[in-house]
């Protein structure tokens, strides 16, 4: 019972209105509105339990997750829900399975890459789970290098189609998640030739899996799950794949053809749009991987901050209560950036969603201008978001001491199932390569009088920038956004410009790339944070309602910046934009910040409105019962169901008796 009037006690300090903020943190009350309404469906449905996820053997979990996602189809359609709840629903049943490739990838990528008829084809049966699809791009030996996949699309013209085909070990088809035992259908990427036998590169192309009757595989097909994965439960819901083909014969209409066509007679035909247009589900895919990663970063700070406000150690007097841990300095620093960095990433994910949305109907108008800043923003705050993310998981493990390595803490599960987001969509750091690019080219045609536009229009003042130096003289200075930005924006100006200075003194550009790879990723990661800073500092410029709301995020925004400023001192103060005087100044202001977070710790948590379900977790409990629920929890485990373990009598009783007998010798 005291457990349960701690979080109490912490709820009634709140400076602010709770619920005011939940609409914010949701994104407007239409949506929390549909979000609450879809997480408390799924918690109150049984067949959507998941208690017993990580004591499950391989084959019966994935059954499980089948039983699941048919059950989630049944409602979506017995509820006639709209696309919106349908996929709010998908996300609080939270187990990765099949649906998710389906929805997320092979749906996006028919509606991107095919042509009018192609949509009107395969949408209706796509969209009716008549069909499941998969994308099936990486393959054994190469995932990063798209341009090096294997896997050949021959265009045959004496039957008008393409003869599809793996012709080595290493082309085979390797992680694509639905493919191992479910999807009936793919999105294959091929190097198409036709027949001159000239390559022209890697495609899309529809190809069907396994029979619509009996699920076994066509012809020339070669089909199977890869293998059990990281952790328990976690992942291994999904039935990532493998896939071979040999020779498999498809119609030439089942090319993606938006982009480029191959007509009766096998000519090419390249549409006049770039050819990287090709790689468009994926810039979708990591936008909304940006928009999850706050989601899952909100859950483990969830659990760690109701936690720590749960939990105490030391500090007693005269046998009082011991200290709450959430009250020490320490935890506060370890877990109070964290808190900052689900609101900091939540809102550049809005932003980045406009940002996508802005880049789709200029393609649609043939304005081709801003997607190589699509694809440096979506590809970096991928990278950025969800490295932090995974790191941020594990520390709020670390911050709930021992009882966080109990998998009913929530928090191993929950890492295992996120941290695959590093490598999958791209890996980390070959992404924030390709922001590096970005920003040296933009940097490369500064000289010649180019106005960079966008997210690197701050390169536009580069003279200003590399000058400048920080006028704080006391603590409270830092409480100024310009001044903020302006520290930010120095030095991912001069990260930039040192590395663009360093690569021209190489004969060959690329070879100045491999060699300076190191600090071009350094570079591309102060520009990726200066990013987040400044959507965040944006957001804090709207009407904000609710009493002290407003106040709670600007409280935020500075203590996600000057964190980082604390973080990254070596860069701030090596490239001269502050002196070691002013990084004090900003530790010091951070130290206070620190303390006016505390009283709205619980309450701004309580904001992410998850339900007990959704978090999986007797240490993040709203109700903060933990202990008598741990001690509840710890009987259920098969290992008590019987007093004396079996094997008692194979492997320990010989044992104790033998040294015994060793005893009286
Ligand atoms: C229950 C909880 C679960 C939570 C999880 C929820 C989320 C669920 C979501 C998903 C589940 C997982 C599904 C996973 C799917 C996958 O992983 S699919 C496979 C993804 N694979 C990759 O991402 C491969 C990475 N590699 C690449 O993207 C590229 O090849 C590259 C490395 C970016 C580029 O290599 P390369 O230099 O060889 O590129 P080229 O093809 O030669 O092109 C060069 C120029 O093109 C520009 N470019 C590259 N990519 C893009 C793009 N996407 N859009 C626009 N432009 C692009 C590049 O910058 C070069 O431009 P330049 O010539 O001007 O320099
Ligand atoms: C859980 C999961 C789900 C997935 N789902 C799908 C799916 O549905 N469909 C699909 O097609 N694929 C899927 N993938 C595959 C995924 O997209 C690739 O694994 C990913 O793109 C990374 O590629 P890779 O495995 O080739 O890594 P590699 O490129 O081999 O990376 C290995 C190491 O080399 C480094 N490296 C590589 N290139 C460079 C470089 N140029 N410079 C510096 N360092 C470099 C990397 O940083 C990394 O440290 C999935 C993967 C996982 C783990």
């Amino acid at each position: 019972m005291e457990d349960v009037d701690h979080l109490a006690h912490e709820r009634s300090k709140a400076q602010f209105d709770v619920e005011e903020m939940k609409i914010v943190w949701a994104g407007s009350r239409h949506a929390f509105e549909v979000t609450d309404r879809m997480s408390r469906l799924v918690a109150s449905d049984p067949i959507f339990r998941k208690d017993n996820r990580t004591l499950l053997p391989r084959k019966e979990l994935f059954k499980n997750t089948l039983r699941k996602a048919a059950h989630a189809w049944k409602r979506i359609i017995e509820l006639r829900l709209t696309e919106e709840e349908a996929s709010k629903l998908r996300f609080f049943a939270d187990e990765p399975n099949f649906t998710e490739l389906h929805w997320g990838m092979f749906v996006p990528f028919i509606k991107g890459q095919g042509t009018d008829e192609q949509q009107k084809k395969w949408l209706p049966l796509a969209y009716k789970m008549q069909i499941i699809g998969c994308y099936a791009q990486t393959e054994l030996g190469h995932g990063s290098n798209v341009q090096g996949l294997e896997t050949t699309a021959t265009f045959d013209p004496l039957t008008d189609e393409f003869v599809i085909h793996s012709p080595t070990l290493a082309s085979s088809k390797w992680w694509p998640g639905g493919l191992g035992k479910v999807s009936t259908h793919a999105v294959v990427f091929a190097r198409l030739i036709i027949t001159d036998d000239r390559d022209y590169g890697v495609h899309g192309f529809i190809v069907q899996l396994r029979s619509l009757d009996d699920h076994l595989p066509l012809p020339g097909i070669t089909v199977g799950d890869i293998g059990n994965k990281f952790g328990s439960g976690a992942y291994n819901t999904m039935d990532n794949g493998l896939l071979r083909f040999d020779n498999v014969r498809i119609p030439r209409d089942q090319m993606l053809m938006r982009i480029s066509q191959v007509t009766r007679e096998g000519k090419y035909v390249q549409s006049n749009v770039p050819r990287q247009l090709v790689y468009g589900t994926m810039v979708y895919v990591r936008q909304t991987i940006v928009a999850d990663a706050s989601c899952a970063l909100a859950r483990a700070v969830c659990i760690a901050t109701r936690y720590s406000a749960v939990r105490r150690q030391f500090g007693s007097q005269n046998g009082g209560v011991e200290t709450q841990v959430i009250d020490y300095k320490t935890q506060q620093n370890r877990l109070f950036p964290l808190l900052a960095s689900a609101y900091a990433f939540r809102f550049v994910g809005e932003w980045l969603k406009w940002l996508y949305t802005d880049v789709t109907q200029r393609l649609q108008a043939k304005d081709f201008s801003t997607l190589p800043e699509a694809h440096a923003c979506t590809a970096g705050l991928k990278s950025l978001t969800t490295t932090v993310t995974a790191d941020s998981i594990e520390e709020c493990r670390k911050l709930c001491g021992g009882h966080g390595y109990l998998s009913c803490s929530g928090l191993p599960e929950l890492f295992a199932v996120y941290i695959p987001a590093c490598t999958y969509e791209g890996d980390n750091v070959v992404l924030l390569l390709q922001v590096a690019r970005f920003l040296m080219k933009t940097v490369s045609q500064l000289p010649s009088g180019m106005k960079p536009v966008g997210t690197t229009a701050y390169l536009g003042r580069v003279e200003d920038l590399m000058q400048c130096h920080s006028t704080v003289k006391k603590a409270e200075d830092w409480l100024n956004p310009s001044v903020v930005l302006e520290v930010f924006e120095a030095r991912a100006t001069r990260l930039s410009v040192a590395c663009a200075q360093n690569l021209s003194k190489f004969a060959k550009q690329e070879e100045g790339f491999l060699e300076l790879a190191a600090d071009l990723v350094e570079a591309a990661v102060a520009h990726c944070q200066l990013i987040v800073v400044s959507k965040f500092i944006e957001k804090l410029q709207e009407d904000i309602p609710g009493k002290g709301v407003k106040e709670q995020l600007q409280t935020l925004c500075y203590v996600y910046a000057l964190n980082l400023l604390h973080k990254h001192l070596g860069d701030f103060v090596a490239t001269g934009c502050i002196t070691p005087k002013q990084a004090s100044l900003a530790n010091d202001q951070l130290r206070s910040l620190y303390s006016q977070v505390r009283p709205n710790a619980v309450a701004l948590v309580d904001s992410f409105n998850y339900t007990d379900h959704y978090l999986s977790s007797i240490l993040g409990r709203y109700d903060g019962n933990v202990y008598p629920k741990l001690y509840e929890e710890a009987w259920k485990d098969p290992l008590n169901e019987s007093v004396v373990p079996d094997g008692y009598h194979e492997y320990i009783r010989p044992l104790l008796k033998q040294q015994l007998r060793n005893a009286r010798l």
